[in-house]
């Protein structure tokens, strides 16, 4: 049965109320950026959040815009795991892409939609110290090599001062997913797991990961195997059961490391499909997956 207007706003109305005023980290994957409609339709639902009075805070990927410029400068784009591999050339191209690039372009359209947008990345105000994560060991032909993975990091801290100063002051903080080393060098972390730390150290009341699935899936293939519950046991059994795989990991793992230090709720849906943050808010039908410590059950 269709809910009419009236009975759609006034479904909200218990939403609204319990995330007033609370945190919200979205995290704005690189493949829903390649529609500019679909990017239009996310910023405008960020918008309307801070307008019924929660504070969102978005981090943005670029994975899929990186590599196409990496491509076009005569670049092969190569991963580890899911990392890209990033030499200085590399480093200098995601910065270029991620900051120059992407990070402006959601600020812009912020203020296109009536918001206040405003540019960080893990050098402003040292938000996001980290560390390469160094060379890592893989065994080709039964002999153990390591691999260089450049200036890929990892966060160590996330110093969040900034970001209360900006939303206390009705700003959507827009986050590039670059964090700065003890001598001031650039890393590149992924998006998912940067998402994850900050939601965990602003206490935020949920994580919101966009992707262009409808969620964690049994079968990556059938968009109708989603799976609307995980709890953190689940996770690792699913990675090592190959159901988890490639950029899903990351997205696991961020929502996971938020769920363990303090995030109620994570969530994985579909930015591909208009206006799904709404829906996953503030009605009674949620959609995606959602990550939690436990089975409702125990809570
Ligand atoms: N079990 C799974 N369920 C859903 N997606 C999965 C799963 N395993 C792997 N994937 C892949 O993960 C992708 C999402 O990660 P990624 O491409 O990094 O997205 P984004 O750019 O939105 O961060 C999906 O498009 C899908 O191909
Ligand atoms: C280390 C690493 O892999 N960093 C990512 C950062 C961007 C990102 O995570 O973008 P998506 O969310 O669109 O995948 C990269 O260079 O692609």
């Amino acid at each position: 049965m269709e809910l009419k207007r009236e009975n759609v706003l006034i479904e909200a109305l218990p939403y609204m109320q319990e995330f007033y005023d609370s945190i919200m980290v979205i995290k704005v994957g690189g493949n829903a950026m390649v529609n500019p409609q679909i990017m239009e339709d996310i910023i405008k639902d960020i918008v309307l959040l801070r307008y019924v009075g929660i504070k969102p805070v978005i981090v943005h990927g670029g994975g899929p815009e990186i590599t196409e410029k990496m491509e076009r400068m005569g670049k092969k784009a190569e991963f580890f795991q899911g990392l890209r591999i990033t030499d200085d050339e590399t480093m200098e191209i995601a910065r270029m892409v991620l900051v120059g690039n992407i990070n402006t372009k959601i600020v812009s359209l912020i203020g296109v939609f009536g918001g206040k947008g405003i540019g960080l990345s893990g050098h402003d105000g040292r938000m996001i110290l980290g560390h390469k994560q160094g060379a890592k060991k893989v065994i080709v032909d039964g002999v153990e090599t390591e691999v260089d993975i450049g200036w890929v990091g990892e966060c160590e801290v996330i110093n969040p001062d900034i970001l209360h100063i900006v939303l206390e002051n009705g700003y959507i903080p827009v986050i590039s997913p670059i964090a700065v080393d003890i001598k001031g060098n650039a890393l590149n972390i992924n998006a998912d797991i940067v998402a994850g730390d900050i939601a965990a150290a602003l206490h935020a009341k949920k994580l919101i990961l966009m992707t262009d699935v409808p969620g964690l899936l049994k079968d990556v293939k059938d968009p109708s195997s989603r799976i609307s519950c995980v709890t953190l046991e689940d996770i690792d059994t699913l990675i090592s059961e190959g159901v988890i795989q490639g950029g899903m990991i990351p997205k696991i793992k961020g929502a996971a490391v938020a769920v363990e230090n303090g995030v109620e709720r994570a969530h994985i849906i579909n930015g591909n499909v208009p206006h799904s943050m709404l829906l996953e808010l503030f009605t009674d039908c949620g959609v995606g997956t959602m990550v939690c410590k436990l089975e409702k059950s125990q809570e």
